[in-house]
Order: C-alpha cells, then sequence, then structure tokens
C-alpha cells in the first residue's frame, strides 16, 4: 500500500508551477536516459537490500568496511550478469546499490591510470585482468611526508640493469606511502609514484605497477608492510592504507611505459611532457564538478522536504504555526544551495566536455591545450567542492536539532565529502596552480596576444561600469562576474609586481601575493559556473514554465554571489550603490518566486529514499514515525536497564547516599 503523504509536502508539490518530469528530462538528458535511470536504480536498491539492510553509519569501522565488502562484491557480481558496459549505467547502478566501497580507488584511480600511463602491450596484459578484479588495486602517490609537493616524494626504484629490475624502497618514515584508498586490507597492486635512478642519475618521478599481496593467501610479499590507518573524519567504510617497501623488486616491464622508458640497459627515455605523468589526478578533478553537485544536490533535498513538512512558530500572531519554508531566512539559505546544485551540475558537464576534447588532442600528441585543462579542472575542483562543504552544513543548520541526528543523513553526507577539498589536491594549492595559468595569460593579454576563449575575459577593457538593470540581464550578470575576474586577477598581478619591485625573488613575490592569487582563481571559477549555468538554461529547447523557473534559479545564484561579495563588484566603481540595492532587492523578490516550486526543484533529482538515506528528506515527508523509529532502533535500546547502570551509576548513587547518612550522622 503506498504510504499517505505528509499533507503540507503534497500541497508544495501541487503549488509548482511546472511539471518537474520535464526538470528530470532537462538534467539527465531526456526520458529514454531516465527511464533507465530509473529502472537501474530499482533494481539496485531492491538487490542491495537483500545482500544487507543496515546502515552504514550505525556500524564500527570493521563493520562498514566488511559490509562494503561485502556490498560492493555482490555490486559487481550484479553487474557482470546483467552486463551493463556504459559506465555511466555501472556508476549509477554501483552508487545505488552502495554509497562507498573499498574498490573506489581501484575503479576512480587505479584503472584510469594504468589506461593512461601504461603502454598498449601493457594495457592488453592488464586491463582485462583489472576490468575483471584479477587484479585490485589502489594509485599510491603521497606519503607521511608529502602529499602535494609531489616532486618531495622519496621512495625510490632503482634500476638494476644486471636483472633487469626495479628495485624498491622507502628509505625514510617519511617516505611510506599513506591514505590511499583500498590500501590497508584490499588491493593487491598499486600504481605507485617514486623517484626512477637509473645509471645512478634521478631521472625524476615515475609510476610503477607493484604486486603488493599474494593473489590466494592476501599475505604482504616479501619486503612489505601494509595496513590500515585508522579512524577518519569520515569514509569508514574505505580503508585508507600506509605501505612500506623494503628491496622489493619488480620486473623491467612494470615500469609504466606509455610516456617515459628505460630500456634495457638502464638508458632513461624521457616523455615529451613530464605532466602527463599526472592525467589520472586531471581526469577526476575534471569530473569532481559533477560529484559535489549531486551531494549538494542530495544535501538541499533532505533539507527542503524536511522544511516543507516541518511547522514551528508563527508569522502572524494567533494563526498557527507555518511551515519553516515560509520564513525568509529558511528560503534564503536553502534556497541558493538549490541553485549552487545546479549551478555546480550544469559547470561539471562543462567541464567533463572540455576533459574529452583536450584528452582526445592529448591521446593524438596534441598538449597545446592541456595547461588550459590543469587550470580549469584545478580551480574548479577546488570551487566546487568548497562551494559544496559551505552547502551541506548550511543545510544541516537548516533543519534545527534533527539535523544534528544522524537519522538525517546530513552529518555523514558531510563528513564523506569534505574530504573532497583534500583529496586529488588540496584547494588551495590547486588554486594557486590555476593562479599561474591567469597571470601568464593576464601578461598575453597585456602584450596584445589572442587568449584561449576560456581566458579571453582578461581582455576585457578596464574601467567598464556595469550595465545590469532591474531586467536582470543575463548577460549583464555574466559580464559583471567575469568582469570581477579580470580586476582580481590583475590586483593580484599588480601584487606580485610590486613585491618584486621591492626586490623579492619571483617565488617569493608569489608566496607574499598567494590570498591574493587564491581570491582571483576563485573568482575565475565562479565566472565559469555562472556562464556555464546560463547558458545551459538559455541554449536548450524547455518548455516555458520550466525555463523561466530555471532562469529565476540562475539569477538566483549570480545574485546571491554579488551579494556575498559585494566589496569585489563595487572595487573600482564596476558596480555602483544602487545596483547593488536592486541586486538586494531582486534577491529578496526570488526568494518569494521561487518558494512554491522549491520541492518540485529538489524532486527532479529524483533521489530514491533508499539513496538518501534520511529520516528527514523522505518522499513521503513522515519525518516524525521514522525519527521514532530511528530513536527506537538505537543500540542502547535493546536492553530496558543499561548494564553500565549497575557497573557504575548505581553504585556512585549508593555511594553518595551512604555518605550522606554518615555525614548526617556527624
Ligand atoms: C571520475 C569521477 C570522480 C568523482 C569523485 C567521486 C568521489 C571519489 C571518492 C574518493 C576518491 C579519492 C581519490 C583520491 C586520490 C588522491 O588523492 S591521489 C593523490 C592526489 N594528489 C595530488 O593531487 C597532489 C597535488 N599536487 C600536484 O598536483 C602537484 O604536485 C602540483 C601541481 C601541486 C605541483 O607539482 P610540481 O611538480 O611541483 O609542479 P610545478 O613546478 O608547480 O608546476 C610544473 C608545471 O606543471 C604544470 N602542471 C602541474 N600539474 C599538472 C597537470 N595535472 N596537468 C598538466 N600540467 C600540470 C603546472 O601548471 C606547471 O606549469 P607551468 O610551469 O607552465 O606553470
Ligand atoms: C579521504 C582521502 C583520500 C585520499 N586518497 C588518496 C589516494 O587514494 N591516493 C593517494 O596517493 N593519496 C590520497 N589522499 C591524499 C591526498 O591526495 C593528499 O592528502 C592531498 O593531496 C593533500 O596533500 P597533503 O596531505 O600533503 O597536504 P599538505 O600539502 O600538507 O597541506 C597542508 C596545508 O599546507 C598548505 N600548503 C601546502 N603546500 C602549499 C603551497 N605550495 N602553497 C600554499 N599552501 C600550501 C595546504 O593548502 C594546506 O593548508 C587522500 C586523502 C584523503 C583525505
Amino acid at each position: 500500500m503506498a504510504a499517505i503523504v505528509n499533507p503540507d509536502l503534497d500541497r508544495c508539490r501541487s503549488q509548482a508551477t511546472f511539471d518537474p518530469l520535464l526538470l528530470t528530462y532537462f538534467i539527465y538528458d531526456g526520458p529514454e536516459k531516465t527511464k533507465r535511470r530509473r529502472f537501474l536504480q530499482h533494481l539496485a536498491l531492491k538487490e542491495s537490500k537483500k545482500v544487507n539492510d543496515c546502515q552504514l553509519s550505525e556500524l564500527s569501522k570493521e563493520e562498514q568496511y566488511e559490509v562494503a565488502l561485502q556490498k560492493v562484491t555482490a555490486t559487481y557480481r550484479r553487474i557482470f550478469e546483467l552486463g551493463l558496459q556504459d559506465p555511466a549505467d555501472i556508476s549509477l547502478y554501483r552508487n545505488t546499490f552502495i554509497e562507498g566501497h573499498p574498490f573506489a580507488i581501484h575503479v576512480l584511480a587505479f584503472l584510469p591510470a594504468v589506461q593512461k600511463l601504461a603502454s598498449e602491450e601493457q594495457k592488453a596484459k592488464w586491463l582485462p585482468l583489472i576490468e575483471r578484479f584479477q587484479m585490485i588495486g589502489t594509485y599510491a602517490q603521497t606519503e607521511l611526508g608529502h602529499g602535494t609537493f609531489v616532486r618531495g616524494l622519496e621512495t625510490t626504484a632503482t634500476y638494476d640493469p644486471k636483472t633487469r629490475e626495479f628495485i624498491i624502497n622507502s628509505p625514510t618514515t617519511t617516505s611510506a606511502k599513506f591514505w590511499p584508498g583500498g590500501l590497508g586490507k584490499t588491493a593487491n597492486f598499486v600504481v605507485l609514484m617514486a623517484k626512477l635512478i637509473t645509471n645512478g642519475r634521478d631521472c625524476g618521478l615515475q609510476s610503477f605497477l607493484v604486486q603488493i599481496r599474494d593473489l590466494e593467501t592476501h599475505q604482504p610479499l616479501p619486503g612489505i608492510t601494509v595496513g590500515d590507518i585508522g579512524q577518519k573524519f569520515g569514509f569508514g567504510f574505505i580503508d585508507n592504507g600506509f605501505l612500506i617497501l623494503k628491496d622489493v623488486r619488480i620486473p623491467r616491464d612494470n615500469m609504466l611505459m606509455r610516456y617515459a622508458q628505460v630500456l634495457e640497459d638502464g638508458t632513461f627515455v624521457s616523455a615529451k611532457n613530464d605532466r602527463l605523468l599526472y592525467g589520472s589526478m586531471t581526469l577526476i578533478r575534471s569530473h569532481m564538478a559533477s560529484a559535489c553537485g549531486r551531494a549538494l544536490a542530495m544535501a538541499a533535498t533532505i533539507a527542503t522536504r524536511y522544511s516543507a513538512v516541518r511547522r514551528q512558530s508563527e508569522i502572524n500572531a494567533g494563526a498557527g504555526e507555518v511551515q519553516v519554508l515560509d520564513f525568509q531566512t529558511q528560503q534564503y539559505r536553502l534556497f541558493t544551495q538549490i541553485a549552487s546544485a545546479y549551478a555546480l551540475l550544469m559547470a561539471g558537464e562543462e567541464s567533463s566536455a572540455v576533459y574529452r576534447t583536450v584528452s582526445s588532442e592529448v591521446e593524438t600528441g596534441n598538449l597545446q591545450n592541456l595547461p588550459i585543462l590543469h587550470a580549469l579542472s584545478a580551480s574548479l575542483k577546488a570551487f566546487s567542492s568548497w562551494q559544496m562543504m559551505f552547502g551541506i552544513e548550511q543545510c544541516r543548520l537548516a533543519c534545527g536539532g534533527h539535523g544534528y541526528s544522524s537519522a538525517s543523513g546530513l552529518p555523514k553526507l558531510y563528513a564523506n565529502e569534505v574530504s573532497a577539498c583534500t583529496y586529488e589536491g588540496e584547494n588551495t594549492v590547486l588554486c594557486l596552480q590555476a593562479a599561474r595559468f591567469l597571470i601568464k595569460s593576464y601578461n598575453a593579454a597585456e602584450k596584445g596576444e589572442q587568449l584561449p576563449s576560456l581566458a579571453g575575459f582578461l581582455q576585457a577593457p578596464k574601467g567598464e561600469k556595469s550595465r545590469l538593470t532591474e531586467n536582470l540581464e543575463l548577460d549583464q550578470l555574466i559580464a559583471a562576474y567575469e568582469h570581477r575576474a579580470a580586476r582580481q586577477v590583475r590586483e593580484a598581478n599588480s601584487r606580485f609586481l610590486s613585491h618584486l619591485n621591492k626586490g623579492a625573488t619571483a617565488t617569493e613575490a608569489w608566496n607574499q601575493s598567494s590570498q591574493s592569487l587564491v581570491e582571483a582563481v576563485v573568482t575565475f571559477s565562479h565566472a565559469f559556473v555562472v556562464r556555464a549555468f546560463i547558458e545551459k538554461v538559455t541554449s536548450s529547447v524547455l518548455e516555458p514554465s520550466l525555463s523561466s523557473v530555471l532562469i529565476q534559479l540562475a539569477q538566483l545564484y549570480a545574485l546571491h554571489g554579488i551579494t556575498r561579495n559585494s566589496g569585489q563588484f563595487l572595487k573600482g566603481g564596476y558596480m555602483s550603490d544602487h545596483q547593488l540595492e536592486m541586486v538586494e532587492n531582486k534577491l529578496y523578490e526570488l526568494l518569494a518566486a521561487l518558494r512554491p516550486n522549491a520541492v518540485a526543484l529538489v524532486d527532479a533529482f529524483e533521489f530514491p529514499d533508499g539513496v538518501l538515506d534520511s529520516a528527514l528528506g523522505r518522499y513521503d515527508g513522515n519525518v516524525y514515525e521514522e525519527l521514532m523509529e530511528y530513536a527506537k532502533r538505537s543500540k542502547l535500546n535493546k536492553t530496558e536497564v543499561h548494564p553500565g547502570f549497575f557497573k557504575y551509576q548505581k553504585p556512585f548513587v549508593d555511594s553518595l547516599k551512604s555518605q550522606a547518612v554518615a555525614q548526617s550522622r556527624l
């Protein structure tokens, strides 16, 4: 029997001015793909429950790992049985079946690293085994002492021409590999980043395929010390690990030799471009805006549905308690996050498209656009994970006390997803990488050189004023963001030059202007996201009722960014006080205008309840019943009187009682 839907949530749905199904089609690329998505999700949820229906967040780390392993093996068994081939189908099925798992780095980083870095011959040998999990691997780059500064890695791979082998060593405590996902207990192979030494010469970092565990017994091989790194902020189900190598010998053929090679006699043949070694990092970074958008969309769905159900306080005295979604402050908190989720999803599509284009150029040996891809993927990864981190926390806070309960699903979402600010490159560091590209492009623009379209905004004439009016022209919103980015880049460059003029070296001057550079990169990414959102919405053929809501949402996203960073938009007189006031007024108007559509905007993401895993975000809105059920399931409620009562509480209370009696006798 279908559950009765909470009447407030039901009413919100009936108030929508557009058909959410059309929005679902827009998000997931049409009716056919949506149908397939629903089918696969339904199948995955049904089968996932059969395998194990317990909640990972209620288990210890060891239990989470075991259940996640049980589930991920079942997932892939079914994926093979079903014959799923399309990577999008596979990841949808897997991500519905299980929220996270110890094979994550095998599929997200180990497999792509071999695809990108191995020669054709090596790929033919290893990829079939990797794809069918006969080799399970991880990407072992980070060390205890170095993560960001990859050139500082200490692990060595010394070539021995006599045996035609590399001898791998972790020479110091700080050279132990540390953090790779799946390394702790799961992987039997790693793609290892190590300093190549051949013919007595340090040839810099190269990648090697190293077996670390026996394929039958799973025991570490001789010379290998490996294990799990312990409790973390989140990701309890992933065994991030450490690895120490002592005189581990691997055949020469196990160096990934697509770009650089070591010949049998030890001669080193260098790559056309050293940075091609970083290809798998670029791949993951390029797709992270979409992943961040999805995580934020989940949080926004939970908080928006709950805010439609939750009644608290009165707006008009005596008129009864209102849905908290009617408070303007709640609308501001949530609708700006709904807008951010959509914005990141659209920007993610755009950055994945840039990745596809540039990586196919790279495949043919054309590296001209690699710096653009690096700058975009690095900066957007940082911007989107920061927006997501802030946004999920806003959604959690917007749920009041129940947002603090694990039942809301929000604490674990935050704890898991916030790691995206750190992995694949710490955000600040990645911004500084993108800054190199922006400053170079700025100087090229100053010399009148033609810039790639991504940096074209740097050619905008200085001293222009915003022409934004009450009509909130979309081109003027894009222009405002691009002018802001150009000004911030110019300002960061001036800071850099002024330190140089005061006698600092180039690297010192860079460090002394680095906060300004990071801010410039954030404005660059923000402009990219605003443009991607607006262009996607305006270039798609949409039913007018849907189009107008999406335009409102894109406007809200852009106006919100202006109000939060007003100083940068007012700088140099680009925007006037009057325009800023208009932006604020329009933002408040948009909150009211979007109120009837809030629930439909999140429903359109179509996250099944089993994926949201939230008492507050349930589709039927039966929040209180579920919270009560969740409370009753608490392990502390397994016994009416906890053994601790007799062990500690009663003896304590009794001891004070007898003391009190003794004292009263004095
Ligand atoms: C597929 C879907 C994904 C969705 C995600 C879902 C969730 C997944 C869940 C869990 C996944 C967890 C995965 C985690 C995996 C990892 O974390 S692996 C480890 C990642 N580590 C890093 O990212 C380290 C960060 N550090 C670096 O990237 C580099 O060391 C550095 C770039 C910061 C500095 O390197 P260095 O050698 O010192 O270079 P520089 O001298 O600064 O610059 C040299 C030039 O090279 C250019 N460059 C740097 N990187 C790249 C690149 N990737 N591509 C192209 N070019 C690059 C750089 O711009 C310099 O050029 P110029 O001199 O011309 O400016
Ligand atoms: C959940 C998770 C999963 C991971 N998975 C893997 C994996 O599978 N494989 C793997 O190899 N690694 C993995 N890592 C490691 C991860 O890639 C690194 O932690 C990350 O790249 C950051 O490097 P770091 O830890 O050295 O930070 P640090 O560089 O030590 O950062 C510390 C601080 O120093 C600042 N800083 C550092 N350098 C600079 C600079 N040049 N300029 C300005 N500021 C600077 C940073 O901004 C930061 O504030 C994982 C990490 C996490 C958290």
